[in-house]
């Protein structure tokens, strides 16, 4: 099924530029811009970018309130309404709910999926002194931050990128350092800036960190099969662990739940090494669990190591948590002792 007006569905079609449709902000443009071109280099096809204005590009509001997806809709909306013929996702930021109607037709090569650490002076997490004030939005990182025991000052920040870098850097700085993904910073050409990558033994990252997902209509067979030249099998597998993962929790993307997989050869064939994590906002105590298996079964291991986090604990952590520690608007205290008052006892191994 198509409509009248679609790219591609004249005889000329092949001329008529494809609608990418992007956020305004630096990093899509960017992320957007760079698939664009890849697209082009791949196929011949001439492909413009459109601007699409969503509410969370316009709201001074935590992304905690905001909700989950709310910087996906309105590209999901205008692709639903045929304005434009695919767009890209920060994989991440996309709901893990299907979007009835639309496909992701490929998940290009990850970039560097850990986060990374920006700070006055250069200095490395181990070389900030207590009481240092961190800045981050996600859950995720503010928990493992705290969960490091160094009682660091976490600050809830948000804004885009270069709104946070400057928080650090420059004439109106008021924070000792701020963590970001590693692969935004990149596509932005400002991983010069990285004074340590973070080992996702300490930070393990946000699921689908550091993947894009590339989105047409489910029924734009003729773009469905161009888009494809762009999937990577491997990063949809490692994507699809860590986003079944997610799911299977029950989570959004602001929960302080961390996912990493990784393909690696074994000896008779690849395998998925993922790992799972939920920390307690406060960072006093933590679940963190891995598991193996094949690549096909990316979706079921997900679903395995999500169980194994709930069996040892997983939800009254984030449940008990969140009340707890109000995130957003201000700062969050320190650590608590791993001996304090808990519901749960977390193993960390
Ligand atoms: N939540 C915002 C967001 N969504 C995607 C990225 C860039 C990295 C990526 O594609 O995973 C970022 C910025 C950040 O977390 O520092």
């Amino acid at each position: 099924m198509t409509t009248p007006q679609r790219e591609g569905t004249t005889p000329d079609g092949a001329d008529t530029p494809l609608r990418l449709g992007t956020r305004g902000s630096a990093l899509a443009l960017a992320q957007s811009q760079r698939v664009a071109n890849a697209l082009t280099a791949a196929t011949g096809r001439a492909v413009e970018l459109v601007r699409i204005v969503t509410s969370g590009d316009t709201s001074a509001a935590p992304v905690q309130t905001l909700g989950v997806g709310v910087f996906v809709s309105a590209l999901r909306d205008a692709l639903s309404a045929g304005e434009i013929d695919f767009a890209v996702h920060s994989y991440k930021d996309l709901p893990t709910a299907p979007a009835p109607g639309l496909h992701i037709a490929a998940v290009p090569a990850r970039e560097d999926p850990r986060d990374a650490l920006i700070s006055r002076g250069g200095l490395r997490l181990s070389e900030l002194p207590p009481g240092a004030r961190i800045g981050t939005g996600a859950l995720r990182r503010i928990a493992q931050l705290h969960a490091l025991g160094l009682q660091f000052e976490v600050v809830a920040i948000r804004g885009n990128i270069d709104t946070r870098i400057s928080r650090v850097v420059g004439p109106h700085a008021d924070l000792d350092a701020v963590v970001l993904a590693r692969a935004g910073l990149s596509r932005l050409g400002r991983n010069g800036e990285i004074a340590e990558t973070l080992d996702p033994m300490l930070m393990l990252p946000a699921p689908a960190q550091g993947a894009l997902a590339v989105e047409c209509r489910a029924d734009d067979a003729d773009l469905v099969d161009l888009l494809a030249v762009l999937d990577d099998p491997a990063t949809r597998a490692v994507v699809a662990a860590e986003r079944s993962l997610l799911a299977t929790l029950e989570a959004g993307c602001s929960a302080p739940v961390g996912a990493y997989a990784e393909i690696a050869e074994g000896d008779d064939g690849d395998e998925i090494y993922l790992r799972g994590a939920v920390i307690a906002p406060d960072g006093g105590h933590d679940v963190r669990l891995s598991r193996t298996g094949r690549p096909a079964d990316a979706v079921e291991i997900g679903k395995a190591l999500a169980a194994d986090l709930l069996d040892a604990g997983a939800a009254g952590l984030w449940t008990a948590g969140a009340a707890a520690a109000q995130p957003p608007n201000g700062t969050t205290p320190t650590a608590s002792p791993r001996t304090a008052e808990a519901h749960v006892t977390g193993s960390t191994q």
